[in-house]
């Protein structure tokens, strides 16, 4: 095991954002398993006199000044939230108030010095005095718990409000991303750390306790020095006890660890090749994620599992952390200053002593005074330390509010154009025509062509069909027609105009789309409709009319809430922590089924649909779009439809598809061959990302050496007796 071990020869990374052979842009650090890659900042020089090592430092810790505009936006930005200006004034007078407290706690505190002081030199106590000093303090403790909770209740409301206004923000920040973008590790890491949408306490709120803390800090600290100094003015070694006792906290603060694990570090990324710690995350993440549950169970897999988990673990020893970890682990230093803290601490009490023992007529009156300045000291001290904590970590916080705002400034890769289409909305009930000319795309690698020098046409109104083997590129196809990726090379061009020219929000409410993948919403049945053509999410004739189209009427009514039965149940129901099947302290079997049939709660979050079913519910979303006539689509792309759906469904499906025939453009892509091919006005075969046949059934099995009549008949063979 070696932690921090910077290394000069530089090892090539098998994944991770910067390249380590580059020796002059990027610092390879071995953090535990991990590779921490930093980029080196050009050295920027302000006087020649600055070493270059220098700026270099200092570039990431002045990052935090790029913050300021953001951190006074978000400011403005609250104060226009209803109700907030008034609140957040409110509070702050709350805050002013109760941080006079302590200052008038320990004048009280110096009153009865002064009680004790008399009644020592003359041997009498004024109690009408001492009662009025204990009922003023009283007074204070009550006023000031009074108080606590008025701002305690202020509080939550104004949070409240904030987290509200910031929670449409982040999903602002969210909702707007394309594929590319969102998928970029980077950019979902950015979003995690900034744009919770869970969190309870909003990045701005943070900002705002954090602001309070310090400001309420500096009156507790100016009016608990006024006093202070106030009383012990008139004590005999009051100002020396008092320095003595500030050394502690002083030194503490001067010797503490205040470097957080992400300060100055400017741009980074950190990646593991370790393979044991690899597959031990893998391990946890199947072991844990229900979704593998029933094939762990059906395949007896967990004891091997276990076993592979044990191993991975064994082998990783101390290593097994995460990056953060770790790097908290390397910074982690010994420090002999700490040692000295509790010399330090006893000083006040040595010296006190030590005066005693030359001045014994004075010990009772010092003893109360030394009380006084020890325990103002501690409290004194601390409100300093915390202060000082809340400056260093008030730079963490402006730099999460910058974080926050600049997330909206991630810019999509998929660039939008500003040519609105179709200029014509009647030509469109006519379909749209496509041409792909020599198009090249790939995923990530740039050496693997998903699609190559791919060119085709098709003309508005037709029906094409795409076919070929898995992994061909046939989806491929539809994504970059629904622009979720734009090509490395060619150019795809929709009505004649070039596809990146025209503005994506037009393009895609010319387009319906069933992916291949589609996915499920958490959401009810008639929320997983109606996104279909979200102008007419409210109609529910609508939802139904697509529903019956897609299939989807057939099995709606069996379900208990029909239309809005929920799918996958975004929240789930909360239970005690004795699990069911197990005994109570006295002996009660633990059985939830009477309190979840009183609450009409199911086992399981999730609806029990079959592939088929849920593949209708898709297909009727893309219906829904179908049905919009005020912006109509003029094409219609389907990812193999019919994968889930039995023979009669698939029928039905094909004969509703082919009524459409022109009026909209249709484009599937499958591996069937038969029921849609033999009524297509184009088939495009496609093999390894190019395409290899085109023209109608009837031309490729009549071409000489045709692939796919050749496929053709390998499964027309299997109905033949
Ligand atoms: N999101 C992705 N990231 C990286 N590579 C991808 C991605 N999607 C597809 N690929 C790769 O691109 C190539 C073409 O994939 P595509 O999904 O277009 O094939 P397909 O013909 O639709 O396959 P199938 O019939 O199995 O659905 C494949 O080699 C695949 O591995």
């Amino acid at each position: 095991m070696f932690y921090g071990q910077q290394s000069r020869k530089r090892k090539r990374p098998t994944n991770g954002v910067f390249d380590p052979n580059d020796e002059n842009k990027v610092k390879h650090t071995k953090v535990g398993v991990w590779n921490l890659y930093q980029e080196v900042p050009p050295p920027f020089r302000v006087a020649s006199l600055i070493p270059a090592s220098f700026t270099t430092w200092l570039e990431p810790h002045l990052e935090v000044l790029k913050s300021l505009p953001y951190v006074k936006r978000m400011f403005l930005d609250i104060g226009r939230i209803q109700y907030c200006l008034p609140l957040l004034v409110l509070l702050l007078l709350l805050d002013f108030v109760l941080s006079l407290m302590p200052a008038l706690q320990l004048w009280y505190s110096g009153q009865f010095l002064k009680i004790v002081e008399t009644a020592l030199n003359t041997r009498t106590v004024d109690d009408r005095f001492l009662l009025r000093i204990t009922t003023y303090q009283f007074a204070c403790t009550v006023a000031a718990y009074l108080l606590g909770f008025a701002k305690t209740s202020l509080s939550t409301k104004l949070n409240l409000r904030i987290r509200l206004h910031y929670s449409t923000h982040s999903y602002y920040a969210i909702a707007r991303l394309d594929v590319p973008t969102f998928s970029d590790d980077a950019v979902h890491q950015q979003l995690q750390s900034s744009v919770s949408m869970d969190s309870n306490s909003s990045v701005a709120w943070r900002m705002i306790t954090g602001t309070m803390h310090i400001f309420g800090t500096i009156v507790k600290l100016v009016s608990q020095l006024s006093v202070l100094v106030a009383i012990l003015k008139e004590q005999d070694d009051g100002l020396l006890l008092a320095s003595l006792s500030f050394l502690k906290p002083l030194w503490s603060w001067f010797t503490r660890d205040r470097q957080s694990v992400h300060r100055g570090m400017g741009v980074w990324a950190a990646t593991t090749v370790n393979e044991d710690y690899i597959r031990s995350q893998g391990l946890k993440k199947a072991i844990s994620d229900t979704a593998h549950r029933q094939e762990i169970v059906a395949g007896n897999m967990w004891k091997y599992m276990l076993e592979s988990y044990r191993d991975c673990m064994h082998r990783l020893g101390d290593d097994a952390m995460g990056f953060f970890e770790a790097k908290e682990h390397m910074q982690r230093r010994f420090r002999f200053s700490h040692i000295l803290q509790n010399p330090i601490n006893e000083l006040p009490r040595i010296v006190f002593t030590l005066r005693a023992v030359h001045n014994p007529t004075s010990i009772p009156l010092s003893l109360a005074s030394f009380n006084l300045i020890t325990s103002t000291a501690s409290s004194f001290s601390n409100t300093v330390l915390h202060m000082l904590d809340s400056t260093s970590s008030i730079a963490d916080n402006f730099e999460s509010v910058r974080r926050l705002y600049e997330v909206l400034n991630i810019p999509n890769k998929v660039v939008d154009g500003a040519k609105k289409f179709p200029e014509d909305a009647r030509k469109i009930a006519d379909g749209i025509e496509i041409e792909f000319r020599n198009v090249s795309f790939s995923y990530g690698d740039k050496r693997l062509y998903a699609l190559h020098d791919v060119s085709f046409k098709i003309l508005p109104g037709q029906l094409c069909v795409i076919i070929g083997p898995n992994g061909s590129g046939k989806s491929t196809i539809l994504k970059l027609i629904a622009r979720i990726y734009d090509p490395d090379e060619g150019q795809i061009l929709i009505d004649g105009h070039d596809i990146q020219k025209l503005n994506l929000d037009d393009l895609r409410a010319t387009i319906s789309v069933l992916f291949q993948d589609y996915t499920h919403f958490p959401l009810s049945i008639h929320d997983n409709i109606s996104l279909g053509c979200p102008p007419h999410a409210h109609d529910r004739s609508k939802v139904e009319q697509a529903a019956r189209l897609g299939g989807a009427d057939s099995f709606l009514s069996s379900l208990p809430d029909g239309l809005d039965t929920y799918l996958d149940r975004p929240v789930n129901d909360i239970y005690a922590g004795i699990p069911e099947g197990t005994k109570t302290l006295f002996g009660r079997n633990v059985n939830y089924k009477g309190i979840r049939g009183a609450g009409r709660m199911t086992t399981s979050a999730k609806s029990s649909l079959s592939g088929g079913q849920m593949q209708r519910i898709a297909l009727s979303r893309t219906f829904m779009r179908s049905l919009d006539q005020e912006r109509p689509v003029g094409l219609l792309l389907f990812d193999e439809p019919s994968a889930s759906l039995d023979p009669i469904a698939e029928h039905d499906l094909f004969e509703r598809l082919r009524n459409l025939r022109g009026s909209k453009t249709m484009i599937f892509s499958s591996h069937r061959f038969g029921n849609l091919t033999r009524h297509a006005d184009l088939i495009l075969y496609i093999n390894n990302s190019a395409v290899i046949e085109e023209g109608t059934h009837a031309e490729l099995m009549a071409k000489k050496d045709s692939k796919y009549a050749e496929i053709w008949s390998i499964q027309a063979r299997a109905f033949l007796p």
